[in-house]
């Protein structure tokens, strides 16, 4: 039962490489370049913040700037202080050294401020995008919870980062050096010159060496941490399986390679990244010395000397800012590139029109589907043709692989057709508005989820504003009352996180209560009866038919044959294509899969195929 669990069969496939692609050893594949433009589709979500982060931009360079001024001007007052002039020669500048050590604080809560107000805007709206995406996204590579999860924090703070820590710091540092060559070219321009050179050396040299020596190991970090993030769940989810299989020993080993590939990685980058900040720190100081020497020859003296040593000092560290910003940029590619593909992609199956609303009524049609899930695999569902007027109760069956989940997710929208339509009250279910489309269509479909949660919860999913008689009546129809009667805490009972403090029969009636409390006008039940021993199936199976207000459809997939004497139609789907269809009664008369399936199942049920030799 893969159908439902929301697909994109051939030529609708969603853009991207999606996490890490684990070879058999555990060694993730090394990862594809991330494309080029992923930093322009994240930022242009920044458009509408735009002039908050000028803002705080300009108040990241006045920082910098009243950093750097206050040390200038600093030294000025300590050497000019040492010659003991007459303290109005100081005034000004002892009225500046407090007015720039208050200003750059003050500067510098402002930029955090705006930065943050404006980053975390922006950030509000890449979740949304992001998770949009991939709730509704179809191709299964993208169902791992973790690689989901990791998507939704750790790569969409990348997006935070790449704001707040490269291109704001980034275009601060930049017009600050600039203004210090500029300011040093006041007292001496040959000086001004070497600091130019210095702090391009600082500023693009080294941000350009930091990136050529830690771009291949970034790239691999964010996939890594999404294929980690992965195992935390396989490995937490399927503990009790892969204990039963004795396969807890090999999961843990390639997840421990993984986190060890991770853990040298960041050494790398970490190591890497000292190494280009002790360059800094060196070209800092010979570039000092550089400012000095042309100074000197240049016949400044004096103070102004020592304020050019100083305040070069101070200028190369803004500008060794570029390098952080850069080995920042550097590390966020991978996961910017993994948000950009969930950004780049429609965040739903967009209507091409206006649809009409449920006025057109909930007749289905399905006309000519053919569903591929994969290039040259046989189809799961070939032409397949059905009339489901409102009203109608049909029973689409057959052996396992033959389509039937995949006509349930098609009728409910989680599969887009590689041909032919669906319409329901006339209009194609990919022109529905996402939000009606549940109201006119739904029920239990493949894998029904139980949340953690109570019973009254979880079926109050279905219809929030039900009253205890329609809960009662729902929870009847399912077969699940008694039990609720019998627990202490009643309609209140916590049922463990998947439905995991209930048997497999009580889930599945939870679920198929709920389906029937929603009562969608079109009812599509999924194998509404799994995991319940066949008398238990049949009735209620029963149940719930009869619990299905008059003039609703259904649509009941099942493999079990038994209680669908009622139904309107039965449909024999084999390998994607009707092979028999009719009233249950008819088709038992006619040779087929489904007399055959029929006699086999009665008497495997009753108990006669143990008689046999
Ligand atoms: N998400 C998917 N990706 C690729 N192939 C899929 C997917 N879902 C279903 N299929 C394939 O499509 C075919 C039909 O699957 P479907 O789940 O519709 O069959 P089914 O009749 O409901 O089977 P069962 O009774 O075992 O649940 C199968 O061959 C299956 O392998």
């Amino acid at each position: 039962m893969t159908a439902g669990d929301g697909v994109t069969p051939v030529g609708r496939e969603p853009a991207g490489p999606t996490g890490v692609p684990v070879q058999a050893s555990g060694a993730p594949e090394p990862p594809a370049p991330p494309r080029p433009g992923a930093e322009r589709a994240v930022l242009r979500l920044a458009r509408p913040y735009l002039g908050r982060l000028l803002g705080a931009g300009l108040l990241a360079a006045a920082t910098e700037f009243a950093g750097l001024a206050l040390m200038a001007t600093a030294t000025w007052l300590l050497m000019s202080a040492a010659g003991r002039p007459p303290l109005d020669r100081l005034t000004v500048a002892i009225v500046a050294v407090r007015a720039l050590a208050v200003g750059r604080g003050v500067f510098r809560y402002t930029e955090r401020l705006a930065g943050h107000d404006a980053v975390l805007r922006m950030i509000t709206d890449v979740r949304a995008r992001v998770f949009a995406t991939l709730a509704v996204r179809r191709d299964g590579a993208d169902r791992r919870t973790g690689d989901a999860l990791s998507r939704l924090v750790s790569d969409v703070e990348a997006a935070q980062d790449l704001l707040l820590r490269v291109l704001v710091p980034g275009a601060a540092a930049a017009l600050v050096s600039v203004l210090a060559v500029g300011g040093a070219a006041l007292i001496s321009p040959p000086a001004a010159g070497v600091l130019a050179v210095g702090l391009l050396l600082a500023g693009v040299a080294l941000p350009a060496l930091a990136t050529r020596l830690t771009r291949r190991a970034a790239d691999e970090v964010a996939p890594l941490r999404g294929a980690l993030a992965v195992d935390a769940v396989d490995l937490t989810h399927g503990a009790a399986d892969l204990a039963a299989f004795g396969a807890t020993d090999a999961a843990l080993a390639a997840a421990r390679g993984r986190a060890g590939r991770l853990a040298r990685l960041e050494r790398r980058l970490a190591a890497t990244g000292f190494a280009v900040d002790a360059a800094g720190v060196l070209v800092g100081g010979l570039t000092a010395a550089a400012v000095v020497v042309v100074a000197l020859r240049a016949d400044v003296r004096g103070v102004l000397v020592g304020v050019l040593a100083v305040g070069t000092l101070a200028a190369v560290e803004v500008a060794l800012a570029l390098v952080a910003a850069a080995r920042q940029r550097t590390q966020l590619r991978a996961g910017l590139a993994r948000v950009a593909d969930l950004l780049t992609e429609p965040a739903a199956p967009a209507p091409a029109t206006a649809a009409p609303p449920a006025s057109g009524g909930h007749d289905v049609r399905f006309e000519g589907v053919t569903v591929r899930y994969r290039a040259g695999a046989a189809p799961a569902l070939a032409g397949f043709d059905l009339d489901l007027p409102a009203g109608r109760r049909v029973a689409v069956v057959g052996p396992s692989g033959a389509g039937k989940s995949t006509v349930a997710g098609v009728l409910t929208g989680a599969v887009v057709p590689t041909e032919g339509r669906v319409t329901v009250g006339g209009t194609p279910v990919s022109d529905h508005p996402a939000d009606d489309l549940p109201r006119l269509v739904g029920g239990l479909l493949a894998e029904a989820y139980v949340f953690h949660a109570t019973v009254r919860e979880n079926l109050l999913l279905g219809r929030p504003d039900a009253g205890a008689a329609e809960l009662a009546d729902a929870t009847r129809a399912a077969g699940l009352l008694d039990w609720v009667h019998d627990q202490p805490d009643g309609w209140d009972t916590v049922v463990g996180e998947q439905g995991g403090q209930l048997s497999g029969g009580q889930r599945q009636r939870l679920a198929l209560a709920r389906a029937l409390l929603a009562a969608p006008p079109v009812l599509v039940l999924d194998e509404p009866t799994e995991g319940l021993d066949p008398a238990a199936a049949d009735a209620v199976l029963a149940s719930a038919l009869a619990a299905t207000p008059a003039g609703h459809s259904v649509l009941l997939i099942s493999h079990r044959l038994s209680g669908l004497a009622g139904l309107d139609e039965v449909v024999v789907l084999e390998d994607g294509g009707v092979a028999q269809r009719g009233r249950h009664d008819e088709l038992v008369a006619r040779p087929g899969w489904y007399r055959e399936q029929w006699l086999r199942q009665e008497a495997a049920e009753r108990g006669y195929l143990s008689l046999a030799p």
